[in-house]
């Protein structure tokens, strides 16, 4: 069988057995270069023109960049015109900022590079010369020699229309040599082209020359990389006098692992571009590179605290997407949609919150490298729900939305809910979806089957557990309580009584007379907001008496009393509604028959005329239903 893999060959790598970089740490941010608007503009479909151009430029300056290549002066009108434009627009380039412009290593296109710097106040000249083997031999039929000599023809020529012409000394001048595909050059080459270009620049301590050595294509594994900075880094001649810059490519899927060892390996400089766009598979993401040190506790010098404004522009100008899984700025990085995700991310935020957590200021949320506040994302934006989510999920989302701090069991039983109907979508379920669904599952906007209209709660002194002692006044404290209310029933009005140890229970005894007989198994209850908007969340459990059927309520009023009566009709509605084929669905029985079950029923009175309604006009059909369950014995 031929193995068409065959046709590559491995990358030699170097042989540098006194290697530092593995044992190094970066501990400071590199000087940034923002080539997106030269690399990353030359590689689009449609380059940008010139507003483009304009609005992705001042996006730059307002970040923080301090050194922006911002065209290719000689390759179209478009470019040149822009780097007039910027220069001649007062106040455009701020006085530290550095525009930088690329030429290739050809006379009469440096002179119009050159030409299109007239009055900047710092320019950066850069050039570049293919000079690995392979370009050499296949693009430009020349030795190393011919390389060399004619890198610096042009490095001489650079230098007599710029910091030697006394025309141009309005200008601070630098100069950046790349030698282009350094990543396939030998090292020792490349030092030697690098030493000839500087001795032809002269540069100084304090205006150091840039030798930019890129990854133009990315062609091994990032330490092979990381060796050529380490080695250039270590032969190359006055270093004092030398910046070292990375121009990393993509190719690989290394260009990050690869800029960040390079920096270990002694580089000082970085060019990139925002969201790694460019050549191919793009130019080093500058965004992730800012971000990796701001994890690490080094701020980048690059504000990315509205990210979401820098994907604006850069999607507009590119004409391109961010994808959503791009790191740091994709639109699903901040999200967790898995169940157990959710869980952790949601305890470490309650943990962050109550100071629970032993780390002091310390970011340590799992799962989330980055506080989402940081760069401008919202904690809402976090925890998302599909057929793939837990509890903790949804009850993030009612949290935010609906302020209800809801307790473990209900988390689980409306878990169960959005689970079914996710799952039946086939779809992720919207926030507003999902605080719709808790509203319409615990009856929380209305309630069509009870409504609580009017109601007492009193003393039941007819039935005194503790007699007074004599001369003293009855004890009330431990006197059952009597519930008499009005309650809406299926659009229709009662009266209702009961008695218990308290409001719940007496309501809960006065709904045993309409066949729903319900034992609370748990109560808790917050309140919501402060002031005086301040209202009471009471969330109930109950189980159906002599079932292990359980329901929950959930009532949200001003009243604290009358939020857990709410409470429990929610649990009454619901557990009517979990009964399909119960004896709720058997036939009506008439209202004669049904007016005598009223009378004799000691929970349910058809008040004579409540809201001008008689009870004469009957009840409705599925709690007639119930009564004649009853009265069958069901
Ligand atoms: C890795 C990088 O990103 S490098 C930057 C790449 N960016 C760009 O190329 C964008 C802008 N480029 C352009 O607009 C054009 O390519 C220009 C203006 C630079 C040159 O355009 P053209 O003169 O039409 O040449 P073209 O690009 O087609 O081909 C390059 C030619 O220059 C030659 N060449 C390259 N470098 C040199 C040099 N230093 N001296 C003399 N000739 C050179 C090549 O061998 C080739 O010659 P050939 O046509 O005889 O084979
Ligand atoms: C011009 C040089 C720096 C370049 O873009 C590359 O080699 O990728
Ligand atoms: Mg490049």
């Amino acid at each position: 069988l031929k193995d068409p893999s065959k046709k590559y060959k491995k990358f030699p790598p170097l042989n540098l057995p006194n290697r530092q970089w593995p044992s190094k740490t970066i501990d400071k941010p590199p000087r940034w270069l923002a080539t997106d608007l030269r690399d990353g503009n030359q590689s689009l479909v449609d380059p940008m023109n010139g507003d483009e151009k304009w609005r992705y430029f001042k996006m730059l300056v307002e970040l923080g960049y301090k050194e922006i290549e911002v065209s290719f002066p000689s390759a179209s009108q478009t470019d040149f015109d822009f780097t007039r434009r910027i220069i001649e627009t007062p106040g455009v380039v701020p006085d530290d900022v550095w525009i930088q412009v690329l030429s290739p290593c050809r006379e009469d296109l440096i002179r119009r590079t050159v030409d299109s710097l007239k009055g900047a106040k710092k320019a950066l000249l850069h050039i570049y010369l293919a000079t690995s083997d392979c370009f050499r031999r296949i693009v430009f039929g020349f030795t190393q020699e011919e390389s060399i000599d004619l890198a610096v023809k042009c490095t001489k020529f650079a230098r007599s229309i710029t910091k030697d012409d006394p025309s141009q000394a309005g200008t601070e001048w630098a100069f950046e040599f790349s030698p282009e595909t350094f990543s396939d050059t030998s090292p020792e080459f490349a030092i030697r082209i690098c030493e000839a270009v500087k001795a032809a620049w002269e540069p100084t301590t304090e205006n150091p020359i840039i030798f930019n050595l890129p990854a133009t294509v990315e062609m091994a594994t990032p330490n092979v990389y990381a060796d050529q900075i380490e080695y250039f880094c270590t032969n190359i001649t006055e270093r004092e006098k030398i910046c070292v810059s990375l121009h990393p490519h993509n190719d690989r899927g290394c260009a990050v692992a690869a800029a960040e060892l390079a920096q270990m390996a002694g580089a000082d400089r970085v060019e990139g571009c925002l969201f790694g766009n460019g050549e191919r598979t793009g130019n080093v993401d500058l965004v992730t590179l800012a971000l990796n040190l701001y994890t690490q506790g080094i701020y980048p010098n690059i504000d990315f605290s509205n990210l979401n404004r820098v994907i604006d522009t850069v999607e507009i100008c590119n004409k391109i997407p961010i994808h959503p899984r791009a790191p740091y700025g994709g639109s699903l990085v901040v999200c967790a949609f898995s169940g157990s995700h959710q869980d952790a991310i949601k305890k470490g935020f309650e943990a962050r919150k109550e100071g629970a957590n032993a780390y002091d200021d310390q970011w340590v949320i799992p799962y989330l490298p980055l506080d989402p506040q940081d760069i401008g994302r919202t904690y809402e934006a976090i925890i998302r729900v599909n057929s793939q989510s837990g509890k903790g999920g949804a009850a993030w989302i009612i949290l935010r939305k609906l302020e209800l701090d809801l307790p473990r069991g209900l988390q689980v039983a409306f878990s169960r809910v959005v689970q079914k109907n996710a799952d039946e979508l086939g779809r992720e379920l919207l926030s507003d979806e999902i605080s719709q669904l808790f509203e319409k599952t615990y009856f929380l906007k209305e309630n069509p089957r009870f409504n609580i209209l009017d109601y007492s709660i009193s003393i039941d002194r007819s039935a005194s557990p503790v007699p007074p002692a004599s001369g003293k006044t009855q004890e009330t404290r431990n006197l059952p309580r009597r519930f008499e209310g009005i309650v809406a029933i299926d659009g229709k009005e009662y009266q209702l009584s009961g008695r218990g140890n308290g409001p719940i229970s007496s309501l809960a005894n006065a709904l045993k007379g309409v066949g729903i007989d319900l034992d609370v198994a748990d109560y808790r209850e917050h309140s919501i907001g402060g002031g005086r908007g301040v209202k009471a969340a009471t969330y109930i459990e109950c189980t159906a008496s002599g079932t292990s059927q359980k329901v929950w309520g959930v009532g949200i009023h001003e009243d604290v009393v009358q939020s857990s009566l709410i409470a429990l009709l929610s649990a009454a509605s619901s557990f009517i509604l979990s009964r399909p084929g119960s004896p709720i669905t058997v036939k009506a029985i008439p209202r004669r028959t049904l007016s005598q079950e009223l009378e004799l029923n000691d929970g349910l009175k058809a008040p004579d005329n409540v809201n001008g309604q008689k009870s004469s006009e009957g009840v409705p059909s599925n709690l007639v239903n119930i009564l004649e369950a009853k009265a069958n014995g069901m």
